[in-house]
């Protein structure tokens, strides 16, 4: 490994051509596949989009590795994989009901990320790239001399406790609480720990590819701002030990015996890249006199369908904000939706739950056409509060909402974490009507 690329760099921007060298004139220069590389690479394309799609939606990058991908190829055997599911994957019944969960805890014993990986829900078929998993992965052990990519989604990663190192053949993306990286579909990766152990949610997305939400009537600014994405320079392993590359691909986990590194790309230049955001820089826009607006003015990435304004995967974030509406009840209302809302809190309190149960590292599930809304605690204070302005600070919860219903998989359905009482938390609000009294 080359001393300059032990410490994580990064290019500012969402979705532009970079460009990106660990070695001088390793990146040829004015076509992409010249006689022979620079340095004796070996030129790779990897494509994101169909060689046709769109201007706009076309991704593919130019990969300048020590060995082509085909090269780290060998029998692969069927791997264990353990608690990691992929839709369709029908294992309960769901219930006809909100569900909610308590942290998932971390293992005593040594997990990586590929062992740690606890499948909550799942939505669409991944083999038709519509729909989505919710995952939480927890992680005790770094991945060493084992790599791993997945074939069938694009990896949201959500930090929520310890911070982690993800190496990717694109480069080094640290993330901590906060903070989020996008790993795209087909990118191999190693994750390393930093700063354990670590637990974060991950949203597998089989569909579209993550990008920016229309700003519409905003304007050019607000909401997730382009530079704050950041995406690694080019940083790579010569490294020959025996090793082991994992594939996911058809929902099924693959292994290969290999003898070096395939973290091997020592340039590369497209717009098929790894990203991170931090969740603080996010600038909402919201209701300056009165309502409470829809949340998809929270909206980070959309994961778009072939339906216009019918999101794949939407991911959408409670940040820390001012509340300053005259005349009206703060918190979401009471709603049922179309679209299913999978829910993670990272930090903090969240305004529609505030009487306990939904804590930093929890999750809730209100699946498609369920009804659901503050509890009775956030409901009783937020219609008597005074209605000065008020900053919610120190708060972040996200949701990944999709347009498929979500099936929960016999794990989180089983699980000790399953709040078995959160069904019936609509039945304790209270009756306040009065014909008598306007
Ligand atoms: O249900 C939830 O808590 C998420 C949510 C928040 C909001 O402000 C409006 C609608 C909505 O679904
Ligand atoms: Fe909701």
């Amino acid at each position: 490994m080359q001393e300059t690329a032990l410490q994580p760099g990064y290019m500012s921007g969402f979705g532009n051509g970079f460009e990106t060298e660990a070695l001088p004139g390793a990146l040829p220069v004015g076509r992409n596949s010249p006689q022979k590389c620079p340095y004796g690479l070996y030129a790779e394309q990897l494509s994101g989009s169909p060689f046709t799609a769109p201007r706009t939606t076309n991704e593919r990058s130019w990969l300048y590795r020590i060995r082509p991908t085909v090269s780290h190829w060998s029998e692969f055997r069927k791997a264990d994989i353990g608690l990691w599911r992929t839709a369709p994957a029908p294992e309960v019944e769901v219930p006809i009901g909100p569900m909610r969960w308590d942290p998932i805890p971390l293992p005593e014993g040594q997990v990586s990320f590929l062992e740690g990986i606890r499948t909550i829900t799942t939505a669409g078929d991944a083999a038709t790239q519509a729909g989505m998993g919710t995952h939480v992965y927890l992680i005790t052990r770094s991945m060493v001399d084992e790599y791993f990519y997945n074939a069938d989604g694009e990896m949201l990663f959500v930090a929520q406790q310890g911070s982690i190192r993800l190496w990717t053949e694109f480069g080094i993306i640290d993330i901590e609480p906060g903070e989020i990286a996008v790993i795209p579909r087909g990118m191999k990766i190693r994750v390393e720990l930093h700063d354990g152990p670590a637990r974060g949610y991950i949203c597998e997305n089989y569909g579209g590819a993550f990008t920016l939400p229309e700003r519409g009537p905003i304007g050019a600014n607000c909401l997730a701002n382009p530079r704050d994405f950041l995406t690694p320079v080019a940083a790579y392993e010569d490294k020959d030990a025996p090793s082991k590359l994992y594939v996911k691909w058809g929902g099924s986990l693959w292994v290969a015996d290999i003898e070096h590194s395939p973290l091997d790309v020592v340039a590369w230049h497209g717009n098929y890249a790894p990203y991170k955001y931090d969740l603080r820089r996010y600038s909402p826009v919201g209701p300056v006199l009165y309502d409470h607006a829809d949340p998809s003015i929270f909206t980070v990435l959309t994961s778009p369908s072939e339906t216009p304004g019918t999101a794949n995967v939407d991911f959408v974030i409670f940040p820390d904000r001012w509340l300053v509406a005259e005349n009206t009840f703060r918190p979401p209302w009471y709603h049922m939706n179309v679209m299913s809302e999978f829910m993670g809190l990272i930090y903090g309190v969240y305004d529609a739950k505030t009487g306990g149960g939904f804590v930093p590292g929890g999750m809730s599930l209100h699946n498609t056409m369920l009804p659901h809304g503050p509890d009775v605690d956030a409901f009783e204070k937020a219609s008597n509060v005074e209605l000065k302005p008020h900053k919610l600070e120190g708060t972040m919860a996200f949701m990944f909402e999709t347009r498929f219903p979500q099936r929960v998989t016999a794990f989180a359905a089983q699980t000790e974490s399953l709040q078995k009482d959160y069904g019936a938390y609509g039945r304790k609000l209270n009756k306040h009507f009065n014909p008598n009294k306007r």
